[in-house]
């Protein structure tokens, strides 16, 4: 199994290729690639820990010696926010480069699986399959919006508040990746009953939490740590499915015939060639149905805007 970081010198990237140089299966190769010239640097030190794991890193204008074989890309090349703005305002910037990249991609390695983690992610997937399709190499099984964070948060935010044992709890988080289209559901969460009050602060933190971190960082970036965890849960969940596991799934925002938009996070089984089956977020409470009814001319405008990008 070949997985190739793109971006891997950022904050994220380092972050992401330690832990994924840790967990990877036995015999895996991690293929690191980003513009800044450290990167092979960064695969270097990384390559002196003592894991059955290869390592090897690129720099310069151009990903595809990073992307040649590789079974896996996970992209979190591009800009952060800093306090004051959304991720809408990362648009000009990171279309562009998550445009590119993924060309690269469709020519270098059309058959990987593409797990995004650029911002705003609600975009740069939509952009990312246009760019996909006019290549001709156009799989919606193989492309993810990484929202695992929003899992995370949730995780930890409900177990913190509820005094549960946090590696237990389980919340699917829906929709898509940025405030109001973050849906966590609540109402799922076994061995745990929430007042109004606590649903709709919990709610409310669980959409923020980027911006507590922007904040907190107070210019200095966005989340890069937890991300890196995240997407290493995310990575090692779908590598596993790739190599064969039965039974994983993860919440991710794909093109999975949702009756709501055409990208859509929510359960899905992990397979052999990605997305085995979307599976159905089940019932909801009134304050969520609620919450998605609202969510869902944003949701649509941002995949709108990502399909225009490519196609104007
Ligand atoms: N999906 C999610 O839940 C989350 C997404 N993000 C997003 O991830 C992205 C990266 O964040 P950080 O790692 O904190 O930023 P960073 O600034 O630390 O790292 C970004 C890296 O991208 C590289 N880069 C820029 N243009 C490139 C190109 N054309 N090709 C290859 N590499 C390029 C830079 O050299 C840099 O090393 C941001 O867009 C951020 O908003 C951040 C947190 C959570
Ligand atoms: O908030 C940001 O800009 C980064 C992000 O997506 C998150 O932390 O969820």
């Amino acid at each position: 199994m070949k997985v190739a970081v793109l971006g891997a010198a950022g904050g994220i990237g380092q972050a992401l290729a330690l832990l994924l140089k840790n967990h990877l299966p036995a015999g895996s190769e991690l293929s690191l690639y980003d513009i800044a010239p450290v990167t092979p640097g960064v695969a270097a030190d990384l390559s002196h820990i003592p894991t059955p794991v290869s390592i090897v890193g690129f720099s310069g204008e151009d990903p595809t010696p990073a992307l040649v074989g590789a079974d896996l890309v996970l992209i979190s090349a591009g800009v952060a926010r800093k306090p004051g703005m959304d991720r809408a305002d990362l648009f000009n910037v990171n279309a562009g480069i998550v445009k590119n990249l993924i060309e690269k991609c469709a020519a270098a390695a059309p058959k990987a699986c593409i797990g995004i983690i650029t911002n705003p992610v609600n975009t740069t997937v939509p952009i990312a399959a246009e760019v996909l399709k006019k290549a001709g190499v156009y799989d919606k099984n193989k492309l993810f919006g990484i929202t695992t964070l929003d899992v995370i948060r949730a995780e930890t935010f409900v177990a913190e508040a509820k005094g549960l044992d946090v590696t237990q709890v389980k919340v699917p988080v829906i929709g898509g990746h940025s405030g109001v289209t973050i849906l966590p559901l609540l109402s799922q969460v076994e061995g745990a009953s929430f007042s109004d009050e606590e649903i709709e602060k919990l709610t409310y933190r669980i959409q923020n939490a980027g911006t507590e971190v922007v904040e907190a960082k107070a210019g200095g970036g966005s989340a890069t740590l937890s991300m890196g965890q995240a997407a290493c849960r995310f990575a090692l969940s779908l590598v596993k499915a790739m190599q064969g596991e039965a039974d994983v799934v993860e919440c991710t925002y794909v093109d999975g015939g949702s009756e709501h938009a055409q990208f859509f996070a929510q359960p899905v089984l992990l397979g052999k060639n990605g997305v085995e089956k979307v599976l159905p977020y089940g019932v909801v409470s009134a304050f969520e149905q609620a919450a998605m009814d609202g969510m869902l001319e944003t949701l649509k405008g941002d995949i709108a805007k990502g399909v225009e990008f490519v196609n104007q």
